[in-house]
């Protein structure tokens, strides 16, 4: 029964791909770590609400975030996008990253070629059908030596990957729960983003995708 859920869903495709030279898909990377990650995320997004942040422009995104570390990443109308030590929502600090996100988190980025990382923010995201995240690039931290560090949970998800420039061409990138995408040195600034989510139900998950995405704020 249990096992249904770390079932590779696609075993002929590699477990190690890459996608650039600095860049690397993990395929069905977390397995037991699914269901904790799961819990984790729901305790603390029960502290820290998981928002629809603004943009500049205005516009509520689809996706609803909340961070923990000691940096969380929120947009509003007025500032746009930047990281900051409290939760606007609620004016308490960010809860910490838990413990064994970290041992993990490292793991994955020295499988990736990155040994050493020690992120000081992480992402929750939350998609529900028909949200998505346009092209953009990660660069609001204050250091790009370190890699972003992504994984996915739950529904299934195209990942747009691109290059150096908005025109750049972009490659799409299935992400089921479990996988792991890995981005820096060189490929650290790329455009990437999520296309809109289709409809459906996973048994972790319920009718959302999770994706958490680990980064270096400050050197
Ligand atoms: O949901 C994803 O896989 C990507 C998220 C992302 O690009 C971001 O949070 O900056
Ligand atoms: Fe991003």
């Amino acid at each position: 029964m249990m096992d249904d859920l770390f079932e590779d869903q696609a075993p002929w495709l590699p477990k190690h791909q890459a996608l650039g030279p600095g860049s690397v898909l993990l395929r069905q990377r977390l397995n037991t770590q699914a269901n904790p990650l799961m819990r984790e995320i729901t305790a603390l997004t029960a502290e820290h609400p998981l928002q629809h942040m603004v943009t500049r422009g205005g516009h509520a995104m689809s996706v609803a975030t909340a961070s923990c570390g000691r940096y969380g990443w929120v947009s509003d109308a007025v500032h746009g996008y930047r990281y900051t030590t409290t939760d606007p929502a609620t004016g308490l600090p960010w809860s910490p990253i838990p413990a064994h996100w970290l041992t993990l988190v490292r793991t994955l980025a020295e499988e990736a070629g990155y040994p050493g990382f020690i992120p000081d923010s992480a992402l929750i995201n939350r998609y529900a059908a028909g949200a998505r995240m346009g092209l953009h690039q990660d660069r609001d931290e204050a250091t790009l030596d370190w890699p972003v560090v992504s994984l996915s949970l739950g529904l299934p998800a195209r990942f747009m990957f691109g290059g150096p420039t908005r025109q750049s061409p972009v490659i799409d990138v299935p992400l089921l729960h479990g996988d792991v995408v890995v981005w820096g040195g060189t490929d650290r600034l790329r455009f990437h983003g999520i296309r809109p989510l289709k409809d459906g139900h996973h048994s972790l998950t319920g009718p959302y995708r999770y994706n958490l995405t680990f980064r270096r704020v400050q050197p």
